[in-house]
């Protein structure tokens, strides 16, 4: 792949003890769940991928039986991805054997370096490009999907569960994300996976919120009062819950 180089493993060991803070780019469930320590996040963008909901997965949200899909970079000369990049301190030697663990054994995931551009707070602040470390899961994987009519996808994705969640919550909390901290990107691909799963939720009379499971609530305690948006069932206030078939 151009743009980006490939760790290979007799090289982690450099990576992971690391003697200067670092960056790691999420475009997937790292966007609103990183699970590691970071000193601060940004959001910005990656050239030349196009993100798809093409890898597999049978731990977090699919099975053996019935994988789930995720999402992964494709290259794309023209692509820009958005998603959040994450500072790690050098003394943090728990994060990158935690995402090894998380992304490359559990999801078929590799780890590279990339060039990660911030977004520019104030058209004068320096949005130099940064060195990042990011996951792609590429064709060659066990765990690799590929290309599907988006019909097919949305379908699968709402119908599957892993031991993470429900695959639904993943792709609508990808589109939330997206939608409150960048909402100037454009992503085809996954704002019509979202429609997609949302109507056919509908027509099967699925309850989304319900679908999102005991995680859900957890987050939803810590939602301010003042949600932003009543917009998704998933969203509305413990308080005020009704199952909403959209
Ligand atoms: N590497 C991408 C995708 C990572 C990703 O979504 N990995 C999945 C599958 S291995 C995962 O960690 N899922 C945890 C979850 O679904 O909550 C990212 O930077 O966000």
């Amino acid at each position: 792949m151009n743009n980006v180089e490939e760790i290979k493993r007799n090289d982690m060991e450099g990576q992971e003890t690391k003697k200067e803070p670092f960056w790691i780019f999420g475009y997937g469930s790292l966007c609103w769940n990183p699970g590691f320590e970071y000193k601060q996040s940004v959001t910005g963008y990656v050239k030349g991928f196009s993100r798809r909901f093409w890898q597999g997965n049978t731990t977090h949200r699919g099975t053996e039986g019935k994988p789930g899909r995720v999402a992964t970079l494709i290259e794309d000369k023209e692509g820009i991805t958005w998603g959040k990049a994450f500072l790690v301190a050098a003394e943090n030697n728990a994060a990158l054997p935690y995402l090894s663990n998380r992304e490359c054994q559990l999801g078929g995931y590799r780890i590279y370096t990339v060039n990660f551009y911030p977004k520019p707070f104030l058209p004068s602040s320096s949005s130099d490009k940064k060195d990042a470390l990011l996951y792609i899961a590429v064709p060659e994987n066990k765990h690799w999907l590929g290309a599907a009519p988006l019909p097919e996808i949305a379908r699968q994705i709402l119908e599957c569960h892993g031991s993470s969640g429900p695959n639904a919550e993943y792709l609508l909390r990808l589109a939330d994300f997206m939608r409150e901290e960048i909402p100037e990107a454009l992503d085809e691909h996954l704002f019509s996976l979202e429609r997609l799963v949302r109507k056919f939720a509908g027509d099967m009379k699925i309850c989304l919120r319900s679908l999102m499971g005991e995680a859900q609530e957890r987050r939803e305690e810590k939602v301010e009062a003042t949600v932003p948006s009543n917009q998704f069932a998933s969203r509305v206030p413990e308080k005020k819950l009704r199952c909403v078939n959209m």
